[in-house]
């Protein structure tokens, strides 16, 4: 398990690091993904819009839970943010040092992380939604003009 959260660190070293100029964009990104704006924004604006999307986020968040309490049980894995000062392998105090944020202060088991989950199937649900909504208006304007291009003879 060292080896995975060593990866770990290494990886949000990296990400905190070397995308600081993004940050305002994958906070804004984070925030808009986060699973507790479906049970108050997304489903009730969803499901006046869409009833089969709003169903979908609201599946969304119960199973996408569901899944992430069943694999916290079984992992129980440490926050990156407590293991660098509990493990013994970075030598003479030589832990690294992470970035924390209001998100990140957690104080159960942190893997697989909830937020990662919940907010990669908000979005999944949202992408696609949006994908599926734009492509049907494609093929109606296609069907106008192809219509409207018969009708002239053409
Ligand atoms: O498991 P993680 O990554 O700490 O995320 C859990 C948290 O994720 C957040 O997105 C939710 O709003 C919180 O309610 C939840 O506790």
């Amino acid at each position: 398990m060292d080896f995975l959260h060593r990866n770990g660190v290494l990886i949000i070293q990296h990400l905190q690091k070397d995308y600081r100029a993004y940050y305002e964009f994958l906070n804004f990104m984070s925030n808009v993904g986060d699973p507790r704006n479906i049970f108050s924004i997304y489903f009730p604006l969803w499901f006046q819009l869409n009833q089969t999307v709003g169903t979908k986020m609201i599946w969304v968040a119960v199973i996408g839970d569901w899944f992430n309490l069943i694999f916290k049980w079984i992992l129980f894995g440490h926050r990156p943010y407590w293991w660098v000062q509990e493990t013994q392998i970075y030598p003479n105090h030589s832990s690294p040092c992470l970035e924390q944020f209001p998100t990140t202060c957690e104080t159960g088991p942190g893997s697989p992380s909830g937020h990662a989950m919940g907010s990669s199937c908000v979005w999944y649900v949202m992408v696609t939604a949006a994908m599926s909504h734009a492509v049907s208006r494609m093929d109606k304007f296609s069907i106008t003009l192809h219509r409207h291009a018969c009708g002239r003879g053409l």
